[in-house]
């Protein structure tokens, strides 16, 4: 087995303007057993959770905190806290959900909306079903959440919906992106900064990201 350190991870090129690669070992561990085509659907959803939760560490990590008074049992203290009822999570159905589950645990204060966005299969285009947001979008940050960066064109279209609701503190968080899909993304969206797990290599001509996992929707709910 090759070994490979953080540093040579690094050293594989410069990051793309405006996306952060998750490159930490549990979770490119993980990461490495969703992949593999034998691993069942309960693992492959208990492993999107398990890592949904360290990819929201790495999302959250900058956010505001304001300091709070509290009574420690020995005395008073200033204290940070977080403003959890500022943060939206947004699920783009219906992988997204297998984000948004772990992202929860970690953050259960946070506001969620449901984008409903599948893509065709022949046209790749997306094909909205459901949109559902809390209100004052523009007073909070969207984490939107979906495991598959392919074309682009599915979280184009809901953070196009969220921006003609208000929104305008926006970050998109995957598992895996392709390099076409985020040209695509950040040339729609150049405000919002994407957050992966991994950029791999291409599209293959059904549109599908390679080596890639397959389709996450299928493999976390057992569909076909
Ligand atoms: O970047 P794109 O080319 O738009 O592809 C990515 C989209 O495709 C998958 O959803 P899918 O359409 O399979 O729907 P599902 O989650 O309901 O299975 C995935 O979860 C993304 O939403
Ligand atoms: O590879 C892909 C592309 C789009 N959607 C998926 O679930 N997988
Ligand atoms: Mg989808």
């Amino acid at each position: 087995m090759e070994n490979i350190s953080v540093e040579q991870e690094k050293q594989k090129g410069p990051t793309m303007d405006g996306v952060t690669v998750i490159n930490h070992p549990l979770v490119q561990h993980k990461l490495t057993i969703m992949r593999r085509k034998e691993t069942s659907t309960s693992s492959f959803r208990r492993l999107l959770r398990e890592i949904s939760t360290l990819l929201c560490y790495e999302v959250t990590r900058d956010l505001e905190l304001t300091m709070e008074t509290i009574e420690t049992p020995l005395t008073t203290m200033q204290s940070p806290v977080l403003e959890g009822k500022k943060l939206v999570f947004a699920s783009i159905l219906r992988a997204g959900n297998g984000l948004l589950e772990g992202m929860l645990e970690l953050v259960p204060a946070a506001r969620v909306s449901h984008i409903g966005v599948y893509r065709d299969h022949e046209t790749l285009q997306p094909v909205e079903y459901y949109f559902k947001a809390p209100d004052a979008l523009d007073e909070r940050l969207i984490i939107v959440v979906d495991p598959m960066l392919a074309t682009g064109n599915s979280s184009i279209a809901a953070v196009d919906k969220l921006k003609e609701r208000g929104a305008k503190n926006i970050r998109f968080l995957c598992l895996l992106a392709a390099p076409e899909g985020i040209k695509n993304f950040r040339e729609a969206h150049p405000d919002v900064p994407v957050f992966t797990a991994s950029i791999d290599s291409h599209l293959n001509e059904k549109g599908y990201i390679m080596p890639g996992l397959g389709d996450a929707g299928d493999r976390m709910y057992g569909t076909k």
